[in-house]
Protein backbone atom coordinates (compact mmCIF):
# COMPACT_ATOMS: atom_id res chain seq x y z
CA UNK A 1 0.00 0.00 0.00
CA UNK A 2 1.22 3.53 -0.60
CA UNK A 3 1.68 5.97 1.76
CA UNK A 4 3.39 9.03 2.45
CA UNK A 5 2.58 9.98 5.90
CA UNK A 6 3.18 8.22 8.86
CA UNK A 7 -0.20 7.78 10.66
CA UNK A 8 0.55 6.28 13.96
CA UNK A 9 -3.43 6.20 14.09
CA UNK A 10 -5.44 4.56 17.77
CA UNK A 11 -7.59 1.79 16.39
CA UNK A 12 -11.30 3.07 16.03
CA UNK A 13 -12.78 1.54 19.22
CA UNK A 14 -10.03 3.12 21.13
CA UNK A 15 -10.69 7.10 20.95
CA UNK A 16 -12.32 8.75 23.39
CA UNK A 17 -15.57 9.95 22.74
CA UNK A 18 -14.36 13.51 24.06
CA UNK A 19 -11.69 13.65 20.92
CA UNK A 20 -14.85 13.21 18.68
CA UNK A 21 -15.49 17.00 16.30
CA UNK A 22 -18.54 15.06 14.56
CA UNK A 23 -20.87 12.55 16.30
CA UNK A 24 -23.33 11.44 14.07
CA UNK A 25 -26.12 9.02 15.70
CA UNK A 26 -28.84 7.13 13.23
CA UNK A 27 -28.94 9.52 10.47
CA UNK A 28 -31.07 8.77 7.59
CA UNK A 29 -31.75 10.89 4.76
CA UNK A 30 -34.47 11.49 1.79
CA UNK A 31 -34.50 13.03 -1.10
CA UNK A 32 -38.11 13.27 -1.65
CA UNK A 33 -39.10 9.43 -1.91
CA UNK A 34 -35.68 8.46 -2.35
CA UNK A 35 -34.03 7.15 0.77
CA UNK A 36 -30.67 7.59 0.20
CA UNK A 37 -28.63 7.82 3.99
CA UNK A 38 -29.94 4.40 6.48
CA UNK A 39 -29.11 4.54 9.86
CA UNK A 40 -25.62 6.13 9.72
CA UNK A 41 -23.82 6.51 13.23
CA UNK A 42 -20.38 7.08 13.43
CA UNK A 43 -17.68 9.44 14.88
CA UNK A 44 -15.43 11.40 13.16
CA UNK A 45 -12.83 12.81 15.67
CA UNK A 46 -11.10 15.39 16.07
CA UNK A 47 -7.58 16.96 14.52
CA UNK A 48 -7.53 13.52 11.79
CA UNK A 49 -8.33 13.06 8.32
CA UNK A 50 -11.19 10.94 7.61
CA UNK A 51 -11.96 9.27 4.40
CA UNK A 52 -15.10 8.79 3.20
CA UNK A 53 -15.28 6.11 0.53
CA UNK A 54 -17.90 4.35 -1.69
CA UNK A 55 -19.39 3.80 -5.19
CA UNK A 56 -21.01 6.64 -7.33
CA UNK A 57 -23.98 7.19 -6.05
CA UNK A 58 -23.47 5.47 -2.44
CA UNK A 59 -24.53 9.08 -0.70
CA UNK A 60 -20.83 10.04 0.74
CA UNK A 61 -21.50 13.59 -0.21
CA UNK A 62 -24.85 13.60 0.91
CA UNK A 63 -23.29 12.73 3.97
CA UNK A 64 -20.39 15.42 3.59
CA UNK A 65 -23.29 18.11 2.99
CA UNK A 66 -24.62 17.18 6.37
CA UNK A 67 -22.10 18.14 8.20
CA UNK A 68 -22.95 22.04 7.28
CA UNK A 69 -26.34 21.19 6.37
CA UNK A 70 -25.90 21.82 2.70
CA UNK A 71 -28.64 19.92 1.66
CA UNK A 72 -30.87 22.24 3.23
CA UNK A 73 -30.84 23.87 -0.19
CA UNK A 74 -32.90 20.92 -1.97
CA UNK A 75 -36.30 20.93 -1.65
CA UNK A 76 -37.62 17.97 -0.57
CA UNK A 77 -34.60 16.99 1.47
CA UNK A 78 -35.93 15.80 4.72
CA UNK A 79 -33.51 13.60 7.43
CA UNK A 80 -33.67 12.11 11.02
CA UNK A 81 -31.83 11.14 13.78
CA UNK A 82 -28.75 13.98 15.32
CA UNK A 83 -25.08 15.07 13.94
CA UNK A 84 -23.28 16.71 17.19
CA UNK A 85 -20.58 19.50 16.72
CA UNK A 86 -19.28 21.53 19.68
CA UNK A 87 -21.99 19.84 22.20
CA UNK A 88 -24.82 20.65 19.68
CA UNK A 89 -27.19 18.66 17.62
CA UNK A 90 -26.65 20.91 14.34
CA UNK A 91 -29.95 19.23 12.93
CA UNK A 92 -31.54 21.15 15.47
CA UNK A 93 -34.25 23.68 13.95
CA UNK A 94 -32.96 26.87 15.59
CA UNK A 95 -29.26 26.28 15.00
CA UNK A 96 -27.99 29.41 13.16
CA UNK A 97 -26.98 27.75 9.86
CA UNK A 98 -24.81 30.89 8.67
CA UNK A 99 -22.51 30.42 11.64
CA UNK A 100 -22.77 26.26 11.58
CA UNK A 101 -20.96 26.95 7.81
CA UNK A 102 -18.27 29.62 9.21
CA UNK A 103 -17.33 26.74 11.57
CA UNK A 104 -17.34 24.14 8.72
CA UNK A 105 -15.82 24.94 6.05
CA UNK A 106 -16.18 23.07 2.49
CA UNK A 107 -14.30 22.44 -0.82
CA UNK A 108 -15.65 20.89 -3.57
CA UNK A 109 -14.84 19.63 -6.68
CA UNK A 110 -13.92 22.52 -9.15
CA UNK A 111 -11.93 25.30 -7.70
CA UNK A 112 -14.75 28.23 -7.84
CA UNK A 113 -13.59 31.68 -7.10
CA UNK A 114 -15.15 34.53 -7.55
CA UNK A 115 -14.65 36.99 -10.07
CA UNK A 116 -12.88 39.24 -7.99
CA UNK A 117 -9.19 39.59 -6.75
CA UNK A 118 -6.88 36.89 -4.69
CA UNK A 119 -7.34 39.15 -1.79
CA UNK A 120 -10.79 39.69 -1.78
CA UNK A 121 -11.61 36.12 -2.09
CA UNK A 122 -9.68 35.35 1.00
CA UNK A 123 -11.45 37.91 2.99
CA UNK A 124 -14.86 37.49 1.50
CA UNK A 125 -16.09 35.83 4.46
CA UNK A 126 -14.55 37.68 6.94
CA UNK A 127 -16.22 40.90 5.47
CA UNK A 128 -19.15 39.63 5.57
CA UNK A 129 -19.22 38.83 9.37
CA UNK A 130 -18.31 42.37 9.33
CA UNK A 131 -14.68 42.66 9.43
CA UNK A 132 -13.17 45.64 8.17
CA UNK A 133 -10.45 47.18 9.48
CA UNK A 134 -7.47 46.66 6.82
CA UNK A 135 -4.75 45.80 8.88
CA UNK A 136 -6.89 42.65 10.37
CA UNK A 137 -8.26 41.92 6.85
CA UNK A 138 -4.86 41.99 5.48
CA UNK A 139 -3.48 39.66 8.63
CA UNK A 140 -6.20 37.48 7.96
CA UNK A 141 -4.99 37.17 4.29
CA UNK A 142 -2.06 36.69 4.95
CA UNK A 143 -2.11 34.24 7.41
CA UNK A 144 -4.71 32.04 5.55
CA UNK A 145 -2.84 32.37 2.64
CA UNK A 146 -0.04 30.82 4.39
CA UNK A 147 -1.81 27.92 5.80
CA UNK A 148 -3.02 27.03 2.42
CA UNK A 149 0.69 27.51 1.11
CA UNK A 150 0.24 29.71 -1.55
CA UNK A 151 1.17 32.56 -0.24
CA UNK A 152 4.87 32.74 -1.64
CA UNK A 153 3.49 32.40 -5.00
CA UNK A 154 0.88 35.14 -4.50
CA UNK A 155 2.15 37.79 -2.33
CA UNK A 156 3.32 40.01 -4.82
CA UNK A 157 -0.12 39.84 -6.90
CA UNK A 158 -2.69 40.30 -4.21
CA UNK A 159 -5.12 42.21 -6.45
CA UNK A 160 -4.87 40.50 -9.09
CA UNK A 161 -8.07 38.48 -10.63
CA UNK A 162 -8.20 35.17 -8.40
CA UNK A 163 -8.83 33.78 -12.38
CA UNK A 164 -5.70 34.15 -13.40
CA UNK A 165 -4.22 31.04 -10.96
CA UNK A 166 -3.75 27.90 -11.79
CA UNK A 167 -6.17 25.16 -11.17
CA UNK A 168 -4.11 24.13 -8.36
CA UNK A 169 -3.37 27.77 -6.76
CA UNK A 170 -6.78 28.29 -7.25
CA UNK A 171 -7.99 24.86 -5.13
CA UNK A 172 -5.41 26.48 -2.31
CA UNK A 173 -7.19 29.77 -2.60
CA UNK A 174 -10.46 28.28 -1.86
CA UNK A 175 -9.03 26.14 1.10
CA UNK A 176 -7.79 29.66 2.28
CA UNK A 177 -11.03 31.30 1.77
CA UNK A 178 -12.18 28.68 4.07
CA UNK A 179 -9.10 28.87 6.48
CA UNK A 180 -9.77 32.90 7.02
CA UNK A 181 -12.80 31.97 9.26
CA UNK A 182 -11.29 29.35 11.40
CA UNK A 183 -12.68 26.64 10.97
CA UNK A 184 -12.75 23.86 13.61
CA UNK A 185 -14.06 21.15 10.37
CA UNK A 186 -12.71 21.27 6.81
CA UNK A 187 -14.67 19.00 4.55
CA UNK A 188 -13.47 18.33 1.03
CA UNK A 189 -15.58 16.73 -1.44
CA UNK A 190 -12.97 15.30 -4.31
CA UNK A 191 -10.56 18.17 -3.70
CA UNK A 192 -8.14 17.20 -6.36
CA UNK A 193 -10.36 14.83 -8.80
CA UNK A 194 -9.59 17.58 -11.32
CA UNK A 195 -5.85 18.85 -10.74
CA UNK A 196 -2.55 17.02 -12.08
CA UNK A 197 -0.88 14.57 -10.15
CA UNK A 198 1.70 16.99 -8.72
CA UNK A 199 -0.69 19.28 -7.41
CA UNK A 200 -2.89 16.86 -6.23
CA UNK A 201 0.37 15.39 -3.68
CA UNK A 202 1.02 19.20 -2.89
CA UNK A 203 -2.67 19.40 -1.45
CA UNK A 204 -2.35 16.09 0.22
CA UNK A 205 0.66 17.29 1.67
CA UNK A 206 -1.38 20.15 2.77
CA UNK A 207 -3.98 17.72 4.25
CA UNK A 208 -1.24 16.42 6.62
CA UNK A 209 -0.36 19.79 7.80
CA UNK A 210 -3.66 21.30 8.73
CA UNK A 211 -5.25 19.17 10.63
CA UNK A 212 -3.04 19.78 13.17
CA UNK A 213 -5.43 22.96 13.29
CA UNK A 214 -8.48 21.33 11.99
CA UNK A 215 -10.41 18.02 11.36
CA UNK A 216 -10.75 17.38 8.15
CA UNK A 217 -13.13 15.07 6.47
CA UNK A 218 -12.35 14.24 2.36
CA UNK A 219 -14.78 12.16 -0.19
CA UNK A 220 -12.50 10.70 -2.60
CA UNK A 221 -12.68 8.08 -4.99
CA UNK A 222 -8.90 7.36 -5.33
CA UNK A 223 -8.00 4.86 -3.11
CA UNK A 224 -4.50 5.83 -3.06
CA UNK A 225 -5.25 9.05 -2.32
CA UNK A 226 -7.79 7.63 0.73
CA UNK A 227 -4.69 5.32 1.91
CA UNK A 228 -2.22 7.79 1.58
CA UNK A 229 -3.86 10.68 3.64
CA UNK A 230 -6.38 9.72 6.28
CA UNK A 231 -6.02 8.45 9.33
CA UNK A 232 -9.68 6.55 9.26
CA UNK A 233 -12.02 5.55 6.71
CA UNK A 234 -15.61 4.80 5.98
CA UNK A 235 -16.57 2.91 3.13
CA UNK A 236 -20.77 2.81 2.15
CA UNK A 237 -23.03 1.13 -0.23
CA UNK A 238 -26.24 1.73 -1.18
CA UNK A 239 -26.23 4.79 1.57
CA UNK A 240 -25.27 2.18 4.37
CA UNK A 241 -21.59 2.33 6.46
CA UNK A 242 -20.19 -0.83 6.03
CA UNK A 243 -16.88 -0.78 7.76
CA UNK A 244 -15.23 1.94 9.45
CA UNK A 245 -11.67 1.80 10.63
CA UNK A 246 -8.13 3.16 11.13
CA UNK A 247 -7.25 3.47 7.37
CA UNK A 248 -4.45 0.64 7.91
CA UNK A 249 -7.03 -1.94 8.92
CA UNK A 250 -9.30 -0.96 6.44
CA UNK A 251 -6.87 -1.17 3.51
CA UNK A 252 -4.86 -4.04 4.63
CA UNK A 253 -7.28 -6.37 6.64
CA UNK A 254 -10.92 -5.51 5.81
CA UNK A 255 -13.28 -7.41 7.76
CA UNK A 256 -16.36 -7.48 5.11
CA UNK A 257 -16.14 -8.91 2.06
CA UNK A 258 -17.78 -6.24 0.65
CA UNK A 259 -15.15 -3.42 1.73
CA UNK A 260 -12.44 -5.81 0.01
CA UNK A 261 -13.99 -6.27 -3.19
CA UNK A 262 -14.11 -2.51 -3.37
CA UNK A 263 -10.90 -1.53 -2.64
CA UNK A 264 -9.39 -4.09 -4.34
CA UNK A 265 -11.25 -2.96 -7.58
CA UNK A 266 -13.73 -5.85 -8.12
CA UNK A 267 -16.64 -3.68 -8.04
CA UNK A 268 -17.39 0.27 -8.51
N1 LIG B 1 -30.33 17.18 -4.63
C1 LIG B 1 -30.67 15.91 -4.87
N2 LIG B 1 -31.94 15.59 -5.19
C2 LIG B 1 -32.31 14.31 -5.43
N3 LIG B 1 -31.47 13.26 -5.33
C3 LIG B 1 -30.18 13.52 -5.02
C4 LIG B 1 -29.72 14.85 -4.76
N4 LIG B 1 -28.40 14.79 -4.46
C5 LIG B 1 -28.05 13.49 -4.53
N5 LIG B 1 -29.12 12.73 -4.86
C6 LIG B 1 -29.15 11.26 -4.98
O1 LIG B 1 -28.68 10.72 -3.75
C7 LIG B 1 -27.85 9.60 -4.00
C8 LIG B 1 -26.48 9.82 -3.34
O2 LIG B 1 -25.81 10.85 -4.08
P1 LIG B 1 -24.37 11.39 -3.64
O3 LIG B 1 -24.02 12.51 -4.57
O4 LIG B 1 -24.37 11.66 -2.21
O5 LIG B 1 -23.47 10.11 -3.93
P2 LIG B 1 -21.90 10.01 -3.96
O6 LIG B 1 -21.55 8.74 -3.29
O7 LIG B 1 -21.26 11.25 -3.46
O8 LIG B 1 -21.67 9.88 -5.54
P3 LIG B 1 -20.43 10.37 -6.45
O9 LIG B 1 -19.27 9.59 -5.98
O10 LIG B 1 -20.86 10.01 -7.83
O11 LIG B 1 -20.29 11.85 -6.26
C9 LIG B 1 -27.78 9.41 -5.49
O12 LIG B 1 -28.74 8.45 -5.85
C10 LIG B 1 -28.16 10.77 -6.03
O13 LIG B 1 -28.80 10.64 -7.29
Amino acid sequence: MLKLFQHNTPKIHELEKASSAIDVRELNLWFGDKHVLHDISMRIPKNKVTALIGQSGCGKSTLLGCFNRLNDLYNGCKYKGEIVIGGKNINHAKVNVARLRTRVGMVFQQPNPFPMSIYDNVCYGLKLQGVNIRRHLDDAVESALKEAALWEEVKDRLFESAHLLSGGQQQRLIIARALALKPDILLLDEPTSALDPLTTLFIEELMAELKQRCTIVIVTHNMQQAARVSDYTAFFHQGRLIEYADSDTLFTMPEKKQTEDYITGRYG
